[in-house]
């Protein structure tokens, strides 16, 4: 088959410069190619920017680091492609092009035309992750739920994932051990397994689990891009949850029915760098609407509802 006969992906690694595009730049890593798909004589094969660990471009000689990869389009570069016919050159190029990350061996990634900025156009708003913390029955799913009418209401999109949600269903193999904690919080923000993914598609993702460990919630924080993650501490006393207990789970715990129960006999480490704390007192706790309305007047002062 020649290689102007092959189906010519979205973009990207394989994919043909798309007009608007090109002229912006956005695709500046994408194979230029004329029109007839081939690539073009003499120009360079350039890795678009993009999360990977480690490009296999052995041939080439380079490597990639996951974070330089992403901040600047670094060039695991094909050998020279003069005097190749198409039929040798593809087959080489599409071998170099792939990588390893993690388990995931000869894998590629495929970038689109459409990007975080369309999507965010599109919906008028900065895709970003509410991160709700704090203990149990201390009114995340609760704010998560307000939070997600009330933007809903001004005409944001959002979605909502709820600890206990999740733990029906993509968590469920996950107990509340240390590392099952951890891998619960990794699937939902570290690597943006999910979180990150909604973000991305332009959405304001509200997440509420209860996230207890500090390094966890640091590890999420750290693969958004700067100032969308935005940690909300649902600064509830352990006294007023106890007292809430809306499933009974403090009562088993303390009847030792439970055991490992975050705030009884498993940790709670309180946040320090987050950016909105929700105080609670007993007998003094803000309604479900006001503590939504701190968090939508956050996203407003800080330009999440432009584009
Ligand atoms: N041992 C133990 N400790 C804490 N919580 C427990 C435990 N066992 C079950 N549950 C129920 O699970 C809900 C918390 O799930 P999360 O995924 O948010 O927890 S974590 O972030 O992995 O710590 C939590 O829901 P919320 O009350 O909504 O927080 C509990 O209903
Ligand atoms: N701001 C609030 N004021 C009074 N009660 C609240 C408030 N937020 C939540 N609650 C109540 O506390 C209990 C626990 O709330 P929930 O949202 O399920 O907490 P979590 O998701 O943290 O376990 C529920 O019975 C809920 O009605």
């Amino acid at each position: 088959m020649l290689a102007r006969d092959l189906p010519i992906p979205c973009s990207g690694a394989g994919g043909r410069r798309a007009p608007a595009a090109a002229a912006d730049g956005r695709l500046a890593g994408g194979v230029l190619r004329p029109p007839w798909g081939g690539v073009a004589a003499g120009v360079r094969l350039v890795a678009a920017a993009r999360p990977m660990s480690v490009v296999t471009a052995a041939a080439a000689g380079s490597s990639w680091d996951r974070k330089a990869g992403r901040s600047e389009a670094a060039v695991p570069a094909a050998a020279p492609v003069d005097g190749k016919d198409d039929d040798d050159v593809l087959p080489v190029l599409n071998k170099l092009m792939t990588s390893t990350v993690g388990k995931s061996t000869n894998i590629r990634w495929h970038d689109c035309p459409v990007n975080q900025l369309d999507r965010q156009k599109l919906l008028n708003q900065k895709g970003c992750v509410v991160w709700i913390t704090g203990l149990s029955g201390s009114g995340k799913s609760t704010l998560a739920c307000a939070l997600s009418r009330e933007l809903h209401s001004r005409g944001h999109l959002t979605y909502v994932l709820d600890g206990d949600n999740l733990r029906h269903g993509l968590n469920k193999d996950l107990s509340f051990k240390a590392e099952d904690r951890a891998e619960n919080i990794r699937r939902v923000g570290l690597f943006g397994e999910v979180a990150k993914l909604f973000a991305d598609a332009g959405l304001i993702c509200i997440t509420s689990l209860i996230s207890p460990y500090k390094s966890d919630r640091s590890a999420c924080r750290k693969l958004l891009p700067n100032s969308s993650f935005i940690e909300v501490f649902l600064n509830v006393p352990l006294e007023v949850c106890e007292e809430r207990d809306p499933k009974g789970l403090y009562k088993l715990a303390r009847a030792g029915k439970i055991k490992g129960f975050t705030g009884i006999d498993d940790p709670y480490e309180t946040p320090s760098d987050c950016e909105i704390v929700i105080q609670c007192k007993v007998g003094d706790c803000p309604s479900p609407k006001s503590m939504a309305d701190q968090v939508v007047s956050y996203l407003e002062a800080n330009g999440f509802f432009q584009n």
